[in-house]
């Protein structure tokens, strides 16, 4: 990815230390980062921010999307929830890269009660270095679509 490609970032109470950690990180790296809240570390729902990020990406509004609440399991079933999105929560460096070499994820979901900062930077950085591979992954892929199209 280039980093004049836009991210939609966004999160609840559960993650916004690391949210706010991650947009820094990339915001240094010269991407276009939106934030989608939440703003302070006050008690809300994952939902809440978790579907406009996947929503933005699904409507080509932004390259990619990252969601991060304290698991990053609720935030990565919402994000999961909106056609067009491939959401993958990864905790580690080999996941980051399968995920997009086979899925191509354009949702990435994080927990910041899981993952520690370093961790979690190394994992941004891999997910969004890695290209799709295509090839038999595309016909997977072509699958999830179609799985799509019947819900
Ligand atoms: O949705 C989650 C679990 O899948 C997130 O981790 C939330 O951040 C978490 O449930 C929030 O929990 P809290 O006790 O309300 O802080």
């Amino acid at each position: 990815m280039t980093k004049s490609e836009k991210i939609a970032i966004g999160g609840d109470h559960g993650g916004f230390e690391l949210k706010e950690f991650i947009k820094n990180h990339l915001e240094h790296q010269g991407y276009q980062v939106e934030d989608f809240g939440t703003y302070d570390k006050s008690s809300c729902d994952y939902p809440d921010f978790a579907y406009p990020v996947a929503k933005a990406v699904a409507e080509h509004k932004f390259d990619k999307g990252i969601v991060i609440c304290g698991t990053g399991i609720g935030v990565s079933i919402v994000a999961n929830k909106v056609k067009g999105v491939r959401c993958g929560l990864v905790h580690d460096c080999f996941s980051a890269k399968a995920t997009r070499q086979h899925n191509d994820t354009n949702v990435l979901a994080m927990g910041e009660r899981v993952v520690g900062k370093g961790l979690a930077q190394e994992i941004v950085d891999i997910w969004l270095h890695t290209e799709f591979e295509g090839g038999r992954h595309k016909k997977r892929v072509d699958k999830i679509k179609e799985v799509e199209k019947e819900n």
